[in-house]
């Protein structure tokens, strides 16, 4: 579960510290849905810890991506910032808002992929 978020034509991409085979990767925000909630429930939790912003969830993006170890699927949907929140590197290494020409300067988690092949007509439409 991970979240596309959006801003003056950029998407938030973020660098993994951890673990050291998906350390200095880059991804989406977001994390494991916990027993009980919902995909939303869990992106507004994970944004919260993560980046210390309160969130709205919207739409899918991309389709679903199997994960290499094939036991979860990588499920992505676009969010909007509430409340004028910045996304802080609460527990990335780093945080980087991309252009859509910069959307491939980055070396993303082979999963993320497809979904970032999504975005251009997301940060051109906004
Ligand atoms: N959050 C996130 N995880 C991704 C992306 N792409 C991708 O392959 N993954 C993988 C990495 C991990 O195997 C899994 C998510 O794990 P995570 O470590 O972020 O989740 P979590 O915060 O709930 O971790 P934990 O507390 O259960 O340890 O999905 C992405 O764009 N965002």
């Amino acid at each position: 579960m991970a979240a596309v978020i959006i801003d003056d034509g950029r998407v938030l991409a973020c660098q993994r510290s951890s673990p050291p085979e998906a350390a200095g990767k880059w991804e989406f925000p977001g994390g494991k849905v916990e027993p009980g909630e919902t995909d939303q429930q869990a992106l507004v939790r994970e944004c919260a810890e993560e980046l210390g912003i309160t969130v709205e969830v919207a739409g899918r993006v991309g389709p679903d991506v199997s994960l290499a170890h094939g036991r979860a699927v990588l499920r992505v949907y676009a969010v909007e910032v509430l409340d004028g929140g910045v996304p802080e590197a609460l527990e990335h290494s780093a945080l980087r808002w991309l252009t859509v020409d910069q959307l491939n300067s980055v070396p993303w988690l082979p999963a993320d992929v497809p979904i970032v092949a999504e975005l251009p007509k997301l940060l051109f439409r906004s």
